[in-house]
């Protein structure tokens, strides 16, 4: 095949790829919030809960564990801290990453570009905006139904890695600079990716192919303050990531992320130099659970604004997954069946988020 066929044939792949999840299309939240007067009750109608029992949130002081990279990567310190990292990926799901060695200019670069974006008029947001039957751009997702309760935020969705995955049309150009800081804080996001994969995978005695978390997407939300009722009105709604491992910076420091442990909500503190990072459902997949995906939330602040950029790492598409072999103990039985990754992603990606939606589809059921 020659030039513009062969240009062809890599635009409709990327798009056959992400064409698989759907959404329903719904008003822009950022628009709704910053006029005080449409905030009417029947305005914000979709976007309210049901009250519930299991809403009750920790203050205990629990919080997450905190995991140094820099020390990982020291063979001086290497086991102990590889120790620590092997009890938060068993016990919690849950953990920070501090000195994770990337470059002060690429965050702030990042978060500049991300702030100035989410400040355009709606219009020119919409020029990166979703079109039907595709995830990525400027918009919302997992709207399945008219009637579904809704979350208070809006989302720029970006298919990062591999480089030959990527369809460079949502890619926003205003800020002008802001496609070279999304590549640069990709690669840094891959590279933190690699060293926590690689202990891991020694962690629990198998040896991981890179394939396993190659691709990366990029979700950045905008989460509006939210003035009214915003003890009934979640920024995202209860669920747990599909991914292997994925890796959080809340940028402009505002809680909100809750973690859901033995049936309450834990708020996880942001911290200056950390990312928050969670073990995924093909994670918990491929240790037959022995590590688990955690269900986590977002709540919205009656006066300030939340951003957030989570960096999801997955298997190849056209990967099977299935519980590894080697780590199954004698005798042990397989509780996950061995599914297509695209599979998967197609049903999450096209419905609510409600809960561990993966494991109800993927395990052998007992
Ligand atoms: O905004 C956050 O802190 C977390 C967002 C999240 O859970 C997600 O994007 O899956
Ligand atoms: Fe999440």
């Amino acid at each position: 095949m020659h030039g513009g066929c062969d240009w062809m044939d890599t635009n409709q792949s990327a798009e056959a790829k992400w064409s698989h999840g759907k959404t329903i299309p719904v008003k822009n939240v950022q628009a709704l919030a910053s006029d005080a007067a449409e905030l009417t009750d029947e305005a914000i109608k979709r976007y309210i809960r049901p009250a519930r029992t299991s809403d009750v949130v920790a203050h205990s002081g629990q919080s997450i564990p905190i995991i140094d990279l820099a020390r990982l990567l020291d063979s001086q310190t290497y086991l102990l801290e590889a120790a620590k990292l092997k009890s938060a990926c068993e016990e919690w799901g849950f953990f920070q990453v501090q000195n994770h060695g990337i470059p002060d200019t690429v965050l702030e670069n990042m978060r500049n570009n991300m702030e100035h974006f989410f400040g355009l008029p709606l219009d020119e947001k919409n020029k990166f905006g979703q079109l039907p039957g595709d995830l990525q751009g400027y918009g919302q997702a997992f709207v399945e139904s008219e009637h579904q309760t809704l979350d208070w935020c809006d989302r720029l969705y970006l298919v990062t890695q591999p480089p030959q995955e990527r369809d460079m049309r949502p890619w926003p150009t205003t800020p002008a600079s802001f496609r070279e800081s999304i590549e640069s804080y990709s690669s840094e996001l891959m590279r933190v990716t690699g060293s926590l994969m690689g202990i891991i995978a020694r962690n629990l005695g198998v040896e991981l192919d890179r394939d396993t978390y190659a691709n990366q997407a990029l979700r950045m939300t905008y989460y509006p303050a939210c003035p009214v009722a915003h003890d009934k009105v979640l920024g995202i709604s209860p669920h747990s990531d599909i991914s292997i491992l994925t890796l959080v910076w809340e940028l402009n420091l505002v809680e909100g992320l809750q973690i859901k442990r033995q049936d309450a909500w834990v708020p996880v503190k942001p911290h200056p130099k950390a990312l928050v990072v969670n073990v995924g459902d093909f994670l918990e997949i491929l240790t037959n659970g022995k590590y688990q995906s955690i269900e986590h939330r977002v709540a919205v602040n009656p006066h300030k604004e939340r951003m957030s950029i989570s960096a999801f790492h997955l298997p190849k598409y056209d990967m099977s997954v299935g519980p590894i072999s080697e780590i199954l103990a004698g005798g042990e039985l397989k509780k996950y069946k061995t599914l297509r990754v695209d599979e998967v992603a197609k049903v999450v990606f096209s419905s609510k988020l409600d809960g561990k939606k993966t494991k109800e589809y993927a395990m052998f059921s007992v």
